[in-house]
């Protein structure tokens, strides 16, 4: 390419991106009138509402389905996931916990979700997430509930039995854990392998073939882990980019999940409803009498109404020996005849049901 069309094309860009500019700040002022207009038609005492998970999900499908290229689907929506958080914190800055510390990936979980324009907050566990949001300390908290490979998380499952919780969004994250070490880690005496329990497993067949004999040290977080081998020469880390980008770590392998599908899926937790979008999911828990048949009972209605369950998961009730509860997920919104219909069939026969939240179904 000569050094003329190159400065040709540069002109063009920096032409476009003058356009690209006074657009999204367009967009922007829009979003501030937005902001004006919810204000203005709030009832007495009423709280205004500026985040819209509806809104968001229709806005970022709205994307996808006009997107010509050459930038991807998932790229475009990206792009366009950053300037509605942007013009979101224009109307109010929203305030979101996550399981930390920083670098863990439900940190990377939360920014996928909510974009970078939010306030942060990094808590050192699950329950602590539940706490800050039921606090009224921030708007949203960010927790994992299900990993690929390695099933429920089941601390998030037990604080939505101790919490009340409205559950108003969902993200899935590709995992990808590589094994990480320091500037001064000597990469041919590592004795001690950081993680976190759920990454160590994720990682057992690779760990059991590659360093059968080195000690698996379970941490708090795979954060925690990359933040021990910086000062230490005898020890490597599994976690994430978003860790070894964090702590300067580098990478001795990569991707060495034993599934190449290995993914986790996150639950954006707060005290909002979810108006419907026509492509939501719903999450409840039910606690079903102690007798033969309950679990048929409980899921006969779905199936007589033709409902796709995603997920179901046992947990002990905690209200007494051998008695369970059951997580259930499935497609729809509560505010749905056909599943409304469905819910008070369960109703009749369970000892308690609770609908935890219907969402639109993850975007990105
Ligand atoms: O449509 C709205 O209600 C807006 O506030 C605008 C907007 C956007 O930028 O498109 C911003 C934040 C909301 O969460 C949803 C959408």
């Amino acid at each position: 390419m000569s050094e003329q069309e190159l400065k040709a094309l540069r002109l063009r860009i920096d032409a476009l991106d003058e356009k690209v500019l006074e657009l999204i700040s367009e967009r922007a002022r829009c979003a501030q009138e937005v902001a004006r207009v919810k204000m203005a038609s709030l009832a007495e005492g009423e709280v205004p509402v500026f985040y819209r998970p509806e809104r968001e999900a229709q806005v970022l499908k709205r994307v996808m389905e006009r997107n010509k290229g050459p930038l991807g689907n998932e790229e475009m929506a990206r792009l366009f996931r950053e300037i509605m958080s942007s013009c979101l914190a224009l109307e109010q800055p929203l305030k979101v916990a996550y399981l930390g510390p920083e670098g863990t990936f439900t940190q990377a979980a939360a920014m996928k979700h909510f974009g970078h324009a939010v306030i942060s907050k990094p808590m050192a566990a699950i329950d602590e997430v539940f706490r800050e949001v039921a606090a009224g300390a921030v708007n949203f908290g960010v927790v994992p509930v299900e990993n690929s490979t390695e099933g429920a998380v089941n601390h998030t499952l037990d604080s939505f039995l101790e919490h009340d919780m409205v559950i108003c969004g969902e993200v899935e994250l590709r995992i990808h854990h590589h094994l990480l070490v320091g500037e001064n880690t000597k990469t041919d005496s590592i004795s001690r392998i950081y993680s976190h329990a759920q990454s160590l497993a994720q990682c057992r067949k690779w760990l059991d073939a590659h360093y059968p004999n080195v000690e698996r040290v379970a941490v708090s977080s795979n954060a925690e882990a990359a933040k021990r081998v910086k000062g230490e020469w005898n020890s490597a880390a599994i976690a994430g980019d978003m860790a070894a980008g964090l702590y300067g770590l580098t990478r001795l392998a990569e991707k060495i999940e034993d599934r190449p599908d290995n993914s986790t899926r996150f639950l954006m937790i707060g005290s909002q409803e979810v108006p419907p979008t026509g492509d939501d999911k719903t999450s409840i828990i039910v606690s079903m009498s102690n007798k033969p048949g309950a679990l048929h009972e409980l899921l006969v209605p779905f199936h007589d109404n033709g409902i796709d369950l995603t997920r179901i998961e046992t947990r002990p009730s905690r209200s007494g020996k051998w008695t369970y509860v059951f997580f259930i997920d499935f497609v729809g919104h509560h505010r749905d005849p056909l599943v409304k219909g469905v819910l008070e069939k369960i109703s009749q026969e369970a000892v308690a049901l609770k609908v935890l939240g219907s969402y639109p179904k993850a975007v990105l």
